[in-house]
């Protein structure tokens, strides 16, 4: 409670899910990223380590406290129950059917604790004939439909890194269902379990692609339409320095001014809607912007309604002066940087924690007291092989 209000006083306001307790079952990617949200929002966010692991491939830990804990014992089950009894919410990572053979499964952890949010996060969701199967975010992606859609004309589909199956429509999905089912509950008191499929997450982020389909927006093949690189003014172009300018200059006002900026007139050009000419005006662009470097492009674009930006590598974003000046990204205790969490709420921000990431077990002995363990049982739980934990300052 002390140091609850110490925080407080330090930060000056209390965070939009301060309070509320969350385990984590440790998993690969979405996961990670669903914890490190409700981290970052004030959230006490406790990750379940297996035992015997060194080093843990969690690179979103931060905020995080890690307990290490062998489920695969009845007493590690019985450990488990305690702190998702004591919960407001559980996040599951594994394949279907793992938490009800552990015992753990939602009708057992409901009926001990009835406003427990049981978040599962897996790639094909709780039912139908791929629950069982293993995948990754590239699976996902394509059993989405939007997959199909990604990549340029006359190129193989290509997956945007992980990041739309794992991230947006996993992690972040799941995130999003968290906070509404906590919403949901401090009006009915109750918890519920939360069914975050990949496939779906990643489909319903798309849902533009579906719903403006009847615009005629995506009726050219893969890579020839107006927001998949096919328009020349929609794309990136290759500078003088090797580096790349991003071009977004949809609208008629704005398309004017990139033309202007490029140092082109629009009487010497097809016009901007001329589909079959697309091709012979990207060659022009290409051209032209391969003549300065990103930097005088910059300073040619910069301040005007073009939407040409430069393209930064991550190293460069955090300097730019616009992502300076609203210091949209973080330097922690180590000096990683990272993005700053987002949104950016006006009275209660997330505030993430500037600690280095947890090593596995190190809050084993801390939490297991906070949850009521005696200390003579958790040295029997050690002795056992049950838990393991980590002092830090052996690591350090
Ligand atoms: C594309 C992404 C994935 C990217 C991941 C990469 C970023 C990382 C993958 C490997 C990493 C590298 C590696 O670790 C080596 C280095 C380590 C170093 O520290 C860092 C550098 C590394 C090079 C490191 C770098 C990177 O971190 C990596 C390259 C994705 O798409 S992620 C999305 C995947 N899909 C899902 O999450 C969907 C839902 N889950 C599943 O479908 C399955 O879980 C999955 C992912 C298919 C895995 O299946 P698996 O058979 O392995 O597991 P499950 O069936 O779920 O069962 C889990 C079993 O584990 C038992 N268990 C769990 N916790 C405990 C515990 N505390 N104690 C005891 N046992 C535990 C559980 O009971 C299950 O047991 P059973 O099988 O017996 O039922």
């Amino acid at each position: 409670m002390s140091i609850c209000i110490v925080v407080i006083v330090l930060i000056g306001y209390v965070m939009a899910l301060a309070g509320v307790r969350v385990i984590e079952l440790a998993g690969l990617a979405p996961a990670p990223f669903c914890g490190m949200i409700l981290a970052d929002f004030g959230a006490k966010v406790i990750r379940v380590d297996r035992t015997k692991v060194a080093v843990s491939v969690d690179t979103q830990a931060r905020g995080k406290q890690s307990v290490s804990l062998n489920l695969k014992s009845p007493e590690g089950v019985a450990v488990l129950k305690t702190l998702c009894i004591q919960s407001d919410v559980v996040l599951e990572p594994f394949r279907k059917g793992v938490m009800e053979k552990l015992g753990l499964g939602p009708e057992e952890l409901l009926r001990e604790n009835p406003r427990l949010i049981y978040a599962r996060l897996t790639g094909y969701g709780q039912s139908g004939s791929y629950a069982r199967a293993a995948g990754h975010d590239i699976n996902y992606l394509a059993m989405s439909g939007l997959l199909s859609m990604l990549g340029r004309s006359s190129e193989k589909l290509y997956a945007p890194l992980n990041l739309l199956a794992d991230f947006a429509g996993g992690g972040l999905t799941c995130a999003l269902g968290i906070v509404l089912a906590l919403l949901e509950r401090s009006r009915s008191g109750q918890g519920q379990i939360i069914d975050a499929s990949m496939v779906e997450g990643a489909a319903y982020l798309g849902s533009f692609v579906w719903k403006s389909r009847s615009t005629g927006l995506w009726n050219r093949p893969r890579g020839q339409n107006l927001l998949d690189s096919g328009a020349p003014f929609y794309d990136t172009y290759r500078t003088a320095d090797g580096k790349y300018m991003a071009v977004g200059a949809i609208e008629p006002q704005f398309y004017d001014q990139l033309i202007h900026g490029l140092g082109l007139k629009a009487a010497d050009l097809p016009n901007q809607m001329s589909i079959s000419d697309w091709p012979e005006l990207k060659r022009t662009f290409t051209q032209v912007f391969a003549k300065k470097t990103q930097a005088e492009w910059s300073d040619i674009f910069d301040g005007t309604d073009a939407c040409v930006t430069p393209v930064l590598p991550l190293d460069e974003a955090g300097l730019h002066p616009h992502n300076l000046q609203r210091r949209s990204f973080l330097s922690n205790a180590q000096g990683e940087v990272s993005p700053k969490p987002a949104p950016v709420l006006s009275r209660t921000p997330a505030q993430p924690s500037m600690s280095r990431d947890p090593f596995i077990g190190e809050h084993t002995h801390s939490v297991l007291e906070e949850y009521g363990f005696e200390p003579a049982k958790i040295e029997q739980l050690v002795s056992a092989g049950v838990v393991e934990c980590n002092k830090a300052k052996a690591r350090l």
